[in-house]
C-alpha cells in the first residue's frame, strides 16, 4: 500500500476512519467534559442518522464498487446495518476507507502483540491482574472491540471508552511518506495513541513505512518538571498539523500541541529532509480553538474557510474607530503569532501579521495561484453567528478533492457565505440517490459543499476534518 499526502485538497484516495462505537453510548454527564465531549449523545442517531452518511459518501468517492448498486440493500433495516459494523460479517471492509478497529483486530492475531498490548492497556487503565488474564483469552475481534469501547463481553465496563477515537485526525498524521505519531495532551486520548502506535508499527499495510515513523520524545528530565509546565511538555495532536504543499507543513501551537513538540517536529522534518518550509502558528490555549483546524481549513487551492476573529482586523468595516481597532488587534483571545522557517535559512524566519496573510501566501507561493485568494468566514463573519458556528465546526471541513468539501448542515450562515462565494450546497440525502443512479459522478463535482446532519456529532466537538486521517491524496 502506498501512503503519500502532500496537500490538504488533492483528490482523497485512502484514509483511516473509526465509526462511532458503543463506547460513545456509555459517556455519562459527569464524565462528558473529562472525556472531551460537550454533552452525552444518542448512539443510534449519531450512527444511523449522521455518521453512516459520511461512510456512504466516502465510499462513493473512494471505493464506489463497494456501494454503487447496493444502496437499497445496505440501508434495509432487515440487514441490521451490518455494512457499517466493523465486527460483523457484512462489514464493507473497504481498502480505501479503512476502519481502524479492523486493523487493530488484525494485529491482535499475533500472540506477542496481543500480550504486549494487553499489558500496556492494563497498565494505563489500572486493570487488575485478573482482568489482564481475562483479556488475554479473548479472540482478536472481541479484544479490539473491548480495547475501543471499554466494555467487556458481558457488558461490564472494564475501563473508560475512547469516544474521541472517531477523530482519527488527531492520533497520527501522514506527512508525505512519513507517519508522525501523536502524543495526546489529554488523558482521555492516551489509549487511542497507544493503539495507533501498535497499528502503525505492526500492521502489514504499513510495513514499507516502518522506518518512516516519527515518534516524539519527551524533553530530558520531563519527569522532574512540575505538572503544569506546559511549554516544556511534549504533546502533539494531528489537528494541529497541516501538510499544505509537498514542501510546507503548518504546525499549530495550541491547547493540545506544545511549543516543545512543534519545535521537535520542525527540527525532525528539516533533518530528515521531508520538507523545506515549516510554519508555526501559535493560537490561544482555549477549548473552543483546541487545534488550528478548528479555526481554518483549506477548501480549494485559492479558497479557505476561517474564523473572522483571526482574520485581518484592519479589513473589518466596523473597526473604523482607530482606538477600537488597536484594542481589537491586541485581544488575547484571538492573538496569533506566526513564524515561518525555511530549512536553508533558519536564522531568518518570516513573520506574518495575520492568519489570513499566511493563507494567502500559501495559496500564492506554495500552490502557485495567480488570481485572487478567497477567504470565506465562519458565520459569514456576522456576530454572534461567527462564534456559534465555529464552535460547531464551520471551519473544520474535509476536502474530498480541490473545491469539494464536506461539513455540517447546521452552520447556516457559513453555508450562506459559501453560496455567495459561488459554491453549490447539496445535502447528503439529496446527493446519495444521485450518486447511486449515476446522475452525479463524484469526479465531475466542482465547487460543492456537501452537508451532513450534525445534531449529535457536533456535541463531540469535531468536524469531518477531525474525522479523517488521510493516507493517500493525489498530488496536486
Ligand atoms: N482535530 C480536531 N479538531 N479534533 C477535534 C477533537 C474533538 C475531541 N472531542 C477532543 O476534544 O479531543
Amino acid at each position: 500500500m502506498q501512503i503519500n499526502v502532500t496537500s490538504e485538497i488533492g483528490l482523497l484516495k485512502k484514509l483511516l476512519v473509526h465509526s462511532p462505537d458503543s463506547g460513545i453510548g456509555k459517556v455519562i454527564p459527569s464524565k462528558a467534559q473529562d472525556w472531551l465531549f460537550e454533552d452525552i449523545v444518542h448512539l443510534n442517531t449519531i450512527r444511523r442518522k449522521e455518521y453512516d452518511y459520511y461512510t456512504k459518501l466516502l465510499l462513493y468517492f473512494l471505493d464506489p464498487a463497494l456501494i454503487k448498486g447496493r444502496l437499497k440493500a445496505i440501508d434495509d433495516p432487515k440487514n441490521d446495518y451490518r455494512f457499517f459494523k466493523p465486527g460483523s460479517a457484512g462489514f464493507h471492509h473497504s481498502k480505501n476507507v479503512i476502519e481502524i478497529e479492523v486493523l487493530l483486530a488484525e494485529i491482535l492475531r499475533n500472540a506477542a502483540i496481543r500480550q504486549k498490548l494487553v499489558a500496556s492497556v492494563c497498565a494505563i487503565e489500572n486493570c487488575s491482574y485478573n482482568t489482564q488474564e481475562m483479556l488475554l483469552t479473548q479472540k482478536p475481534e472481541e479484544l479490539a472491540r473491548i480495547f475501543i469501547s471499554g466494555t467487556g463481553t458481558n457488558l461490564e465496563m472494564l475501563f473508560p471508552p475512547v469516544p474521541n477515537f472517531i477523530f482519527t485526525r488527531d492520533i497520527g498524521i501522514v506527512i508525505k511518506d512519513h507517519i508522525l505519531l501523536n502524543k495526546p495532551a489529554k488523558k482521555a486520548r492516551l489509549r487511542e495513541a497507544l493503539l495507533m502506535k501498535y497499528i502503525f508499527f505492526n500492521h502489514p499495510l504499513f510495513k514499507d513505512y516502518r522506518n518512516n515513523i516519527i515518534e516524539l520524545s519527551d524533553s530530558p528530565y520531563h519527569f522532574l518538571l512540575p505538572v503544569d509546565a506546559d511549554q516544556y511538555n511534549v504533546t502533539l495532536e494531528g489537528g494541529d498539523v497541516m501538510v499544505v504543499s509537498s514542501q510546507h507543513v503548518v504546525i499549530g501551537i495550541s491547547e493540545r500541541t506544545s511549543m516543545a513538540a512543534a519545535h521537535q517536529v520542525a527540527t525532525t522534518l528539516f533533518k530528515k529532509n521531508i520538507v523545506s518550509k515549516v510554519t508555526l502558528v501559535q493560537i490561544p490555549q482555549k477549548r473552543e480553538y483546541m487545534h488550528i483546524d478548528t479555526i481554518f481549513t483549506q477548501v480549494k487551492k485559492d479558497t479557505w474557510v476561517m474564523l473572522g476573529a483571526f482574520s485581518k482586523k484592519q479589513a473589518k468595516k466596523e473597526m473604523s474607530d482607530l482606538i477600537l481597532r488597536a484594542i481589537e488587534d491586541q485581544k488575547p483571545e484571538t492573538a496569533v503569532s506566526i513564524t515561518q522557517f525555511r530549512k536553508d535559512n533558519i536564522s531568518k524566519p518570516v513573520r506574518f501579521a495575520s492568519l489570513e496573510d499566511l493563507l494567502v501566501d500559501i495559496s500564492k507561493k506554495d500552490l502557485k495561484v495567480k488570481g485572487p485568494v478567497r477567504i470565506i468566514h465562519s458565520g459569514n463573519d456576522e456576530f454572534p453567528f461567527d462564534l456559534r458556528e465555529q464552535w460547531t465546526d464551520s471551519c473544520n471541513l474535509l476536502a474530498l478533492k480541490d473545491g469539494v468539501v464536506v461539513g455540517y448542515d447546521r452552520n447556516d450562515k457559513t453555508l450562506e457565505a459559501f453560496r455567495k462565494a459561488g459554491f453549490a450546497i447539496i445535502d447528503i440525502k439529496t446527493l446519495l440517490p444521485q450518486l447511486e443512479s449515476g446522475a452525479v459522478h463524484p469526479q465531475k463535482l466542482k465547487d460543492t459543499f456537501i452537508t451532513i446532519p450534525s445534531a449529535e456529532l457536533s456535541r463531540a466537538r469535531g468536524g469531518f476534518h477531525c474525522m479523517s486521517m488521510p493516507l493517500l491524496r493525489e498530488t496536486l
